[in-house]
């Protein structure tokens, strides 16, 4: 799928405006290019990406907001927005920012509401209620307008508010967004139980690496409105890493002994971090042989390191490293 938007060009002169006012020009920005991928039932994947890179211009395509400027989008056999009406039904949608609790209302009146928008049987929203209620801790909140809850309180009902109705398909944009710790633990161990318990697909976006590694098995990247990757968190460690590291920590010269490894004939990778020596690990340099070279420098201790997601991510975010699914 596709979705670009036109604006005028800037103008540099007044000539250049005046006649763009009956010769009216554009550039075309494309927010997402060729986006193909395919989400099985029950599976929980990640869509991620720097600022700007097309994650909500894809989420909106797929919650049928916006319609593709070309291709075809199918969620759970529907047609976004050719068929939004019956559509809405089988998806739950969560924005971070926006809200779909009533402001002024008890949190139980606008479940109530929803039940009858929705047309949720009694027996799915009390199975739905049992579950926010043991995982979510709903009764603390229960009689309470929602314009008196923390932001913490609200996301956990906003949560249980669009999975009331038991979606086929959720798309969290940011679910956890500004929620401290425990509240991100619990709002996470919610989302878990929900896919896992009722069997939701659950496509989620999120800048907290946490979100993605404790609650997706997948992860899709995009960047520049491309999809750069999509594999699993292990092969995306395996695609975007730059393999795994020693560390060691020595009493002797730290430049002297990094221009050892240096010069070692492998050619790996050397660096220094915060007062540890790195070395990548590699066959090519057997641990016996590090030990023999670093001796002379009395070494302290030595580990091995591997990137953290994060890591990965952010290096990737910089550099725009190509990696393949
Ligand atoms: N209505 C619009 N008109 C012009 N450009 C737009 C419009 N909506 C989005 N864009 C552009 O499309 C690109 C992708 O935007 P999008 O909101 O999908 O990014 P994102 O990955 O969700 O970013 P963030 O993580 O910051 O929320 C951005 O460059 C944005 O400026």
């Amino acid at each position: 799928m596709n979705r670009f938007y036109q604006s005028p060009c800037p103008s540099q002169c007044w000539s250049q405006r005046l006649r763009r006012l009956w010769q009216p020009e554009y550039i075309t920005t494309h927010s997402v290019r060729d986006i193909n991928f395919n989400i099985e039932s029950g599976e929980c994947v990640a869509l991620v990406g720097p600022n700007g890179a097309g994650k909500s211009t894809t989420i909106k395509m797929l919650t049928g907001i916006l319609a593709p400027s070309s291709g075809t989008v199918t969620v759970a056999g529907f047609d976004p927005q050719r068929q939004r009406r019956d559509y809405v039904r089988h998806i739950g949608v969560v924005f971070g920012q926006r809200s779909q609790l009533w402001w002024d209302l008890p949190v139980e009146d606008s479940f109530r509401i929803l039940q009858a928008l929705f047309s949720i049987p009694d027996s799915v929203y009390k199975r739905q209620l049992t579950l926010f209620r043991r995982e979510a801790d709903l009764d603390q909140f229960w009689r309470r307008p929602a314009r008196t809850l923390s932001l913490g309180q609200r996301m956990l009902c906003e949560i249980a508010a669009s999975f009331l109705h038991s979606p086929t398909v959720a798309f969290l944009d940011e679910p956890t967004i500004g929620l401290d710790l425990e509240m991100k633990a619990r709002m996470r161990s919610l989302i878990r139980q929900l896919n896992r318990e009722a069997g939701t697909t659950v496509l989620i976006t999120s800048h907290d690496v946490g979100d993605i590694e404790q609650l997706s098995q997948r992860l899709l990247l995009i960047d520049n409105g491309q999809l750069k990757f999509d594999g699993s968190l292990p092969a995306f460690h395996a695609y975007a890493g730059e393999g795994n590291w020693w560390a060691v920590r020595l009493s002797g010269d730290l430049s002297a002994a990094q221009a050892v490894l240096s010069a070692h004939n492998s050619g790996l990778p050397v660096r220094v971090q915060d007062d540890w020596l790195q070395v990548a690990r590699h066959d090519s340099l057997p641990f016996a042989e590090l030990l023999q070279l670093l001796a002379p420098f009395a070494i302290h201790e030595i580990k091995p390191v591997a990137q953290s997601l994060e890591e990965l991510l952010h290096r990737y975010y910089l550099t725009g490293k190509e990696v393949q699914g």
